[in-house]
Formats: C-alpha cells, structure tokens, sequence
C-alpha cells in the first residue's frame, strides 16, 4: 500500500514539476523575440519540439494546453505585451493551438522510434514546425481574414530559414536534453 502510494504520489510530483518546467521555457523562449509585423520570431518552436521529443505525446500536448491555459488566465507567457484571451484570438493564435498538435505529432513519432537518429528527429521537428506553420497560416488567413497571399507573406516566408536552424538545433540537442531528464 505504502510503496504503490509513494509511487503514484511521486509520479505526480514528477508530472507536476515537468510541466511547470515546460511551461516556464516557453515563456522564457516567448519572451526572446523579434518582433515584425502582425507575428513575431520567437524561439517558442524549438521549445515545443524538443518538450513534444522529450515529454512524449501525452504529456508534452498536455504541457502545451497548461501553457496556453496559463495564458488565458493573465500571466504574460506569450511573445506579445497582452496576456488572456485576447492573443488566443488574435494573429499568433493559430500558432499557439498549433503548438498542441506540435506536441503531440512530434511527441507520437519520438515515441515510435524517430528520436533513434538525428536524422529521424529532425523529420519528426519538421513534422512539427510545418503543423505549427500550416495551423498560423490558416488562422492568419481564413480565421483573421487576411487572405492567403497576405498570410503567406507575414505568416510563413519570414520564418522558413529560422526554422530550419531551430530544426537542426533541436534534433542535435535532444540527446544531451534527454541525459537531463529520465523521460516518459
Ligand atoms: O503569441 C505568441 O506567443 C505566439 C507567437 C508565435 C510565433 C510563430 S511560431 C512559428 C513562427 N516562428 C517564429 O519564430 N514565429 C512564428
């Protein structure tokens, strides 16, 4: 009884304590931006690829839904000035649910052998940089109603090369992120 009760108490802590950590290095990588016009650079994709490649798919959507609720509730953990609701509707905010999806394709592929390799994690974070891309796109386009030559101009061009080093960054740095926590 005792053992199997620590344990689950432990597994919670363990919860508990990765997501807050999650959580807190998106807002950190929010907050390293470059602001341009209605979206800005930030260094939140390379974040969310690397919890997606480490936490699993399970808990790394999961860390993406407390961070976007962390959000709505007022702490500033967005790239922008404004915390709530309002950047879940405003021009990021299909890139913000897009992190979830992230999470999760990237996180189900790591756990299906695609962080074998660095090759391999690099095609899943690419995997998941082009959900993120395609969900901001769509939003900026259709939801924001900018029109997709307009979404692809703001919305897609200024950010291919940055993120393809942020694909190459995560994929060579998971093996050392990965000695740091004893994952899933
Ligand atoms: O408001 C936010 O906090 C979300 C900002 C989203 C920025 C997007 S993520 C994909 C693309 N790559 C970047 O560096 N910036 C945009």
């Amino acid at each position: 009884m005792w053992p199997a009760q620590t344990g689950e108490a432990a597994g919670a802590l363990r919860v508990f304590v990765l997501v807050a950590l999650g959580t807190a290095l998106m807002a950190l990588s929010a907050k390293v931006n470059l602001p341009l016009p209605y979206v800005p650079m930030t260094l939140q994709t390379l974040v969310v690829l690397m919890i997606g490649a480490a936490y699993g798919w399970r808990l790394g959507s999961a860390t993406m839904i407390a961070y976007l609720a962390e959000g709505a509730l007022g702490l500033p953990v967005f790239a922008g000035p404004v915390a709530g609701i309002a950047p879940l509707v405003g021009p990021t905010a299909g890139y913000l649910f897009g992190f979830v999806a992230a999470a999760f394709v990237t996180g189900w592929l790591a756990e299906r052998g695609w962080d074998r390799s660095v090759v391999l994690l690099f095609a899943a974070m690419a995997v998941g940089h082009l959900v993120i891309l395609t969900a901001g796109f769509g939003w900026l386009a259709y939801g924001l109603g900018l029109g997709a030559p307009k979404a692809w101009q703001v919305g897609i061009v200024p950010f291919i090369a940055a993120s393809l080093v942020k694909n190459a960054l995560g994929a060579t740095l998971m093996p050392a992120a990965r000695r740091l926590l004893d994952r899933r």
